[in-house]
């Protein structure tokens, strides 16, 4: 029995494009809140979006979106659930306004109502100047902006970005991660946001689910995940500073790495029966006469996470 939290549950899921084995048997629970979908080009993300969508068939497993199951209840998960394709898919010579109005009629609003959510939409996502132009005169910024714009006509529960930073500048970039915080923060809308730059969604999305080869590689909180380091970052100044911190923490039994201005140190280090190693760190800079004036937890990027975890994966199937 799923949980009424549960936004979406899969069970084995796995599609196959002939040879091409594009989901492997995958077991997910997702919940509310903003979701990061990583993974490389072709591990299966926009497939999964498909699939949960209705758009494309699963070769075997099941899955549930908002309690609806996929094999029957399309219609009603696509009533609840907004949109984002990766691909341009917008009519050249339809101006936003149009485009938007039409859907939300579609959608089952009537039309003053379809016009007013319109409105209401496109001057969320930032297009209320343009909306009346054709949007084949966009840039790839208003362009990915009306394709949300959309997604978010029929008033969802949950929506599926797919890749919505794709070939945007690193200005255009920031304004869309900030639309994709404040529709899950500010709305309530649960979002299920995919990327294959591993570390972007880091810093706006409550959980992360990385995707390799149609597999689950791992999914949790997005801080478990960038606090799983262990490591310790240590900064002094003064004369030599770093050397001679090094060189004394090593008197002490406690190994360290320089990394440019940082050294970085094993926080369970030490031998059995020293002092936390963060009173010695802090010990050692007032003996030294060193000022500390950093000792902090490393936090990870994702992108180190997926390499590791990637590794132990080879490992145990080689082994
Ligand atoms: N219609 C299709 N026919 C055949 N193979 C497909 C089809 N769609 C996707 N694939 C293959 O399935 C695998 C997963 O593709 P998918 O597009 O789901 O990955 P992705 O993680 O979204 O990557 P990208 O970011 O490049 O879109 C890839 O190997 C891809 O080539």
């Amino acid at each position: 029995m799923q949980s009424v939290d549960t936004v979406v549950q899969t069970q084995g899921l796995t599609k196959d494009y002939g040879p091409v084995l594009a989901l492997d048997s995958l077991d997910l629970g997702i919940g509310p809140g903003i979701t990061g979908l990583v993974g490389a080009n072709g591990a299966g993300k926009s497939t999964l979006l498909k699939i949960l969508l209705g758009l494309v068939p699963a070769t075997g497993g099941v899955a549930q979106v908002l309690g609806h199951d996929i094999a029957t209840e399309g219609p009603a998960i696509r009533s609840l659930v907004g949109y984002l394709p990766e691909h341009d898919c917008l009519p050249p010579d339809v101006s936003a306004s149009d485009f938007v109005v039409h859907l939300a009629m579609m959608s089952g609003l009537p039309r003053v109502a379809a016009r007013e959510r319109a409105a209401e939409v496109l001057r969320h996502v930032g297009l209320a100047e343009e909306r009346y132009r054709p949007m084949g005169g966009y840039s790839t910024g208003m362009k990915q902006k009306a394709k949300l714009a959309q997604a978010l006509a029929h008033d969802p529960r949950l929506v599926l970005l797919d890749e919505p930073t794709n070939g945007l500048d690193p200005a255009a970039r920031e304004e869309m991660l900030g639309l994709v915080q404040r529709i899950g923060r500010d709305f309530g809308i649960a979002v299920i946001v995919t990327s294959h730059l591993l570390g972007e969604l880091e810093r706006v999305s409550d959980h992360v689910v990385v995707l390799d080869g149609g597999r689950l590689l791992r999914a949790s909180r997005t801080d478990e995940f960038l606090d799983a380091t262990g490591v310790l970052l240590v900064e002094v100044l003064g004369e030599d500073g770093q050397a001679r911190m090094a060189e004394a923490l090593g008197r002490a039994g406690v190994a360290t790495t320089s990394r440019g201005a940082l050294l970085t140190v094993d926080a369970a280090a030490g031998p059995a029966g020293s002092p936390d190693v963060h009173d010695l760190i802090r010990d050692t800079a007032g003996d030294l006469g060193l000022g500390l004036v950093r000792l902090q937890v490393d936090h990870r990027r994702i992108e180190d996470v997926f390499a590791d975890d990637r590794a132990s994966t080879e490992e145990v199937s080689r082994g």
